[in-house]
């Protein structure tokens, strides 16, 4: 039977007068890969924020399974080429924060785990700062999955990356969630890219939105890349 990770109940969210969100209403299943998609401004990082518990609703409500994990995979950073840490160590970091751990024997192997899952393994020990920008995102994503999470977050993380690091990144994260039957949202513009990877989508709108099974995504939506 199928499982509720995330239910969301006739949410609202307003910034003073501005209201954002209007009575969104939303279930995502265990394993579900949704993609969420949507023009600048139309309100898809104030739903996650919300979801992230940053954000207050105006009313209505966003439910998690009890058990639920959040990895949270940010928007693109870069980071300077004289950064001093191999991708490892970049990684290893998300166990502490700012110090660079020691790792005890668990740790180590949930480390190696991580970074075999985004397929840096054979580079785990290169220069993060000298790595690709698709190398870096991969870190990041790893760095996401260091706390065992079961419900994965990605906020435009295929933005400013080239098409083929795109899709690497895509077919990680598809791996991840058919695998690992990790849950996945993933904000994004680039809808023709990343759209034999997702089950479902969630069309926002201003004023309202849409939801469908990927394979009955508009053509006007599928179409226009960086909608
Ligand atoms: N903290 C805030 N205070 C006031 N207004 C805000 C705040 N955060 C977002 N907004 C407004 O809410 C609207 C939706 O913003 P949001 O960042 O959620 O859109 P988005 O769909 O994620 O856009 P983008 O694709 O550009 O990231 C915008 O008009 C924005 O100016």
């Amino acid at each position: 039977m199928s499982e509720q990770v995330v239910q969301v109940n006739n949410l609202n969210v307003s910034f003073g007068r501005q209201q954002v969100l209007s009575d969104l209403n939303l279930n995502v299943q265990r394993g579900e890969f949704l993609a969420i998609l949507g023009h600048n401004g139309v309100g898809k990082t104030t739903f996650v924020r919300t979801l992230l518990k940053q954000l207050k609703p105006t009313s209505g409500e966003i439910i998690l399974a009890p058990d639920t994990k959040i990895g949270y995979v940010p928007q693109f950073r870069n980071i300077d080429i004289e950064y001093p840490l191999s991708i490892r160590d970049f990684i290893a970091l998300s166990f502490t924060g700012i110090r660079l751990p020691f790792l005890n024997r668990q740790e180590k192997q949930i480390l190696n785990r991580v970074i075999e899952m985004v397929d840096l393994s054979d580079i785990a020990n290169h220069s993060m700062g000298k790595a690709s920008g698709g190398e870096k995102q991969r870190a990041y994503l790893a760095s996401a999955l260091v706390k065992q999470p079961n419900l994965l977050i990605l906020d435009e993380s295929t933005a400013s990356l080239d098409p083929d690091a795109k899709q690497e990144l895509l077919r990680v994260v598809k791996r991840l969630n058919v695998q690992e039957q990790l849950t996945v949202m993933f904000i994004t513009h680039d809808v023709s890219v990343m759209a034999k990877y997702p089950d479902h989508y969630l069309w926002m709108k201003h004023g309202g939105y849409e939801l469908g099974l990927i394979e009955d995504l508009p053509s006007e939506v599928l179409n226009q890349d960086n909608v």
